[in-house]
């Protein structure tokens, strides 16, 4: 139909392609099992708001995603974000790890056309199933010109989120996807109500291309936490790993006796960057730890995984940790 707007679903897996062997497992079934086009078949609903076609990306479940199926994924939807016969992308997804793909989109695809990301937290076949309904969103936000220069988006339970800020925040529920800052809006039959904008730079924005970035570095996380070792910081700079994500406690404190060694870390060229392992608030710099002396960098309010993805994708342009900083306080 010519006043439909064109949109393409990349299918990764995840519950939203999830089977499971009756009505009440909601928590017991394989992921990754159904396919794009049996999908989109089982939601005719889509056809009258968008001229929809599917692509298989991968099938899988998201905890098992690598660095190269992000990047895989990334240069497809840019590639197809160029094309004038596509109006929105959306990306079905594991919900695992969705939040991490969400912001890498977030930072590295161009493009002002709505890229939305999508799962479900039980599989089709479960009693009330919560796929359909999410995917009919994603659909109509992905066509929708309102959405345009939004950067990436979720859209999870009703809400519309940012990739950048949003989060699993409760598995089991449906109500799994939240961001501490507050959704950008919601999505009620089919209709947008927006409510705030992003100002984190994202996208058409952003200083990272996808298409120019051919590898990402190696970045590991290592936790904070009471009778903290300095075991996994010790395999982790010996590793090879460009960075090094401290999910610390509180506001990314680190234990006194594990400080010499993230210092060690630090003189032998792995960047240190500060996180929290505690969800919400965010990490202020020079507080808890001397960063400024240590030479390390904090993760603002970006969690630990989401700060493992904005530093692979700087580390492709810089390891001077003046502008890495600048990057977490932009991004
Ligand atoms: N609700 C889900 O999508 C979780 C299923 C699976 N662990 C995944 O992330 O793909």
């Amino acid at each position: 139909q010519q006043a439909l707007p064109n949109v393409v679903i990349l299918a990764t897996g995840g519950t939203i392609a999830g089977a499971g062997a009756s009505a009440v497992n909601s928590a017991t079934y394989a992921a990754a099992k159904v396919g794009v086009e049996k999908l989109i078949a089982g939601l005719p609903e889509l056809a009258k708001v968008a001229n929809v076609r599917g692509e298989q990306v991968f099938q899988v479940a998201s905890e098992s995603l690598t660095n190269d199926n992000l990047m895989t994924l990334a240069k497809r939807v840019s590639a197809l974000s160029k094309q004038s016969d596509v109006d929105g992308i959306v990306i079905t997804h594991g919900t695992d790890t969705l939040e991490e793909t969400a912001y890498f989109l977030t930072l590295t695809v161009h493009t002002n056309k709505p890229i939305v990301v999508v799962g479900s937290m039980r599989p089709g076949t479960a009693l009330s199933a919560d796929g359909a309904l999410n995917l009919y969103d994603a659909v109509n936000v992905a066509g929708s010109k309102d959405a345009m220069g939004k950067g990436v988006l979720v859209t999870m339970g009703d809400n519309i989120d940012t990739g950048r800020d949003v989060s699993k925040n409760v598995n089991i529920k449906t109500s799994a996807f939240s961001s501490q800052w507050g959704p950008l809006g919601m999505i009620v039959e089919g209709k947008n109500y927006w409510f705030r904008a992003p100002v984190k730079r994202h996208t058409t924005n952003s200083e990272f291309n996808i298409d120019t970035i051919t590898a990402l570095p190696p970045v590991e996380i290592a936790m904070g936490y009471e009778g903290v070792s300095s075991v996994a910081i010790d395999a982790i700079a010996k590793s090879g790993a460009k960075a090094l994500i401290h999910g610390g406690t509180g506001n990314g404190s680190v234990a006194d006796r594990i400080v010499p060694n993230l210092q060690k870390a630090r003189t032998d060229g792995v960047v240190v960057i500060r996180s929290s392992r505690v969800p919400d608030g965010f990490v202020i710099r020079n507080a808890e730890q001397p960063d400024d002396k240590y030479d390390w960098v904090v993760a603002h309010d970006l969690r630990p995984q989401k700060a493992r993805i904005l530093a692979m994708v700087a580390l492709t342009k810089t390891n001077n940790t003046k502008e890495l900083q600048r990057i977490f306080w932009e991004y």
